[in-house]
């Protein structure tokens, strides 16, 4: 049974006072048995006041991008090794927004989950397509290409432990959820190419969320699915009682 990973991805919002009471609502309400694991993807300023908050609880906190690079002269930059020693454990990496808005490739993004192994963070990998590439019959070998090269070089276990995303972009804040069937056909297909290209346990093993317009109202249906593992929630994730609810159906 793969434990399921539901994560709230709060992009650019919140300031640090509601990001820590957020923690503090929510730590001790997320559930802690073996089903799922809860992680809260926050801005880089209040990493630090998060992990402190979290401690002791099962809420995981993670970032949203970093750097590939160490240290070194990249100004506005933060490396993995700074998210390591202030004790985040997840690391959301190539977004779609990234992708589009700060023109992030596959190759970056490949240089990015080898840095989150080398430091011992969890990569989130997003992958997904635009309605144009749906509406062109494309997403399956969008997604493919993605995962291929995001995932080039690991090893069989880092592959594993990676936590793939599916994010179709018109289904990002539009309110547009895809439908359970749509959804899991493409998590089916990621699991197919993970299993061709790395091996049959990889395939088994890695974690598939969805992600696009979840909330506690779909997120039932979308986890029923056989290849969907999670989610990766945006607006829905803002609010402790709604971020509570989406956990507690992960846990069922
Ligand atoms: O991009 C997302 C999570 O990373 C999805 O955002 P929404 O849940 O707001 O559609």
């Amino acid at each position: 049974m793969r434990k399921r990973v539901i994560a709230g991805n709060w992009k650019m919002n919140k300031f640090l006072s509601e990001s820590v009471k957020f923690v503090e609502d929510t730590k001790e309400k997320v559930p802690t048995g073996d089903k799922v694991e809860a992680v809260v993807c926050a801005p880089y300023p209040f990493l630090t006041s998060l992990v402190e908050s979290a401690k002791g609880s099962k809420l995981q906190i993670a970032a949203q991008n970093m750097h590939f690079e160490e240290s070194g002269a990249f100004t506005g930059e933060v490396s993995p090794a700074m998210l390591k020693d202030i004790g985040v454990t997840y690391v959301v990496l190539g977004h779609s927004e990234r992708r589009e808005l700060f023109a992030e490739t596959d190759e970056m993004v490949n240089k990015k989950v080898h840095a989150a192994f080398n430091h011992d963070l969890t990569p989130i990998l997003c992958v997904g397509e635009t309605l144009a590439q749906r509406e062109n019959n494309e997403t399956m070998s969008i997604v493919e290409d993605q995962v291929k090269l995001a995932l080039e070089g690991l090893t069989d276990d880092q592959v594993k432990e990676t936590i793939i995303a599916y994010e179709p972009i018109w289904a990002i804040g539009t309110g547009k959820t895809a439908t359970s069937a749509q959804a899991n056909e493409v998590c089916a297909y990621i699991r197919k190419v993970v299993a061709a290209e790395v091996s049959t346990e990889a395939g088994e093993a890695v974690r598939i969320q969805y992600g696009g317009s979840v909330k506690p109202a779909n997120i039932d249906e979308l986890l029923s699915q056989s290849d969907i593992d999670g989610a990766l929630v945006g607006g829905a994730s803002l609010e402790a009682d709604s971020f509570v609810q989406l956990v507690e159906a992960g846990a069922k």
